[in-house]
């Protein structure tokens, strides 16, 4: 991965605010058809003819698509956008999504309400799923959108079980060192108790630029 692989696009901050405000409807929409699929209980016919116009509609959207992933891309009024992303994307269904606040320097938190989509044990939130979500808010505690940092190494400890429903997810910058960034952050559900604790290790690439001062290269870090 280099600098290179974020995408100059020409697109105005205006226009980019207006697509991503009418994509992100259809993608609430495809969130609730991921919700009903998994919860209906219809019979097999209607499911078939649901089916049909579902595959309609893919055929639609498929009329004009990108080569490949959205990529985080930004234009050069200093606006990004990184619609794909698995936990923040606006157009992706299969992220929640999350909403980071970044709250001062070194934190951050989301609050999230987390449906069966994302469910593991019985009435439970995934495990793999909740490593995700604190991968991501670490990744922008560590940031702090003032400079790229990568997961270097991610540590894990699952309390206890995370009902599905709201959860709270916070981390904060334990310490720095040169390029490397330890980030503590936990998980919790509707009660407020730590189910999910970790640690991570991020780091800025030996590629990314170092000068604080080079604002060029911030605008990247706002995927
Ligand atoms: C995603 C980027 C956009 C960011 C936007 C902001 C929002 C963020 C939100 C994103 C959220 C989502 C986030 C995601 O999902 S990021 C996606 C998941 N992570 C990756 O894909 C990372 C893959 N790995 C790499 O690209 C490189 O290995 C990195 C960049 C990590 C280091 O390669 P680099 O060439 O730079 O490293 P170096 O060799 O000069 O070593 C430097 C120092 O670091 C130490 N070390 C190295 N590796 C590890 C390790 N794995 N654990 C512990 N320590 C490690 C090493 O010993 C040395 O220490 P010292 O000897 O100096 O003491």
């Amino acid at each position: 991965m280099t600098m290179e692989m974020f995408i100059l696009d020409e697109t105005s901050t205006g226009e980019v605010d207006r697509r991503e405000k009418v994509v992100a409807a259809l993608t609430d929409s495809v969130r609730d058809l991921v919700d009903a699929t998994i919860r209906s209980t219809v019979d097999d016919d209607e499911i078939l003819a649901v089916r049909e116009e579902v595959d309609a509609l893919v055929s639609r959207l498929r009329a004009a698509q990108l080569a490949g992933p959205a990529g985080v891309r930004y234009n050069a009024e200093g606006r990004s956008w990184n619609w794909g992303n698995a936990v923040v994307g606006q157009h992706n269904a299969l992220a929640p999504p999350l909403e980071i606040v970044h709250d001062g320097p070194g934190s951050a938190r989301a609050d999230v309400v987390l449906g069966a989509a994302y469910e593991g044990p019985p009435g439970m939130v995934h495990g793999g799923v909740a490593a995700l979500l604190l991968d991501q808010i670490m990744g922008e505690t560590a940031s702090g959108f003032k400079r790229l940092t990568m997961t270097g190494t991610l540590s894990l400890r699952y309390r206890r079980g995370t009902p599905l429903g709201p959860v709270r997810i916070e981390g904060r910058i334990a310490s720095e060192s040169g390029r490397k960034i330890t980030v503590q952050a936990h998980l919790a559900g509707p009660d407020g108790e730590p189910t999910v604790e970790a640690t991570g290790l991020f780091i800025i690439p030996s590629w990314a630029p170092v000068d604080e001062s080079d604002r060029t290269w911030a605008r990247f870090a706002e995927g």
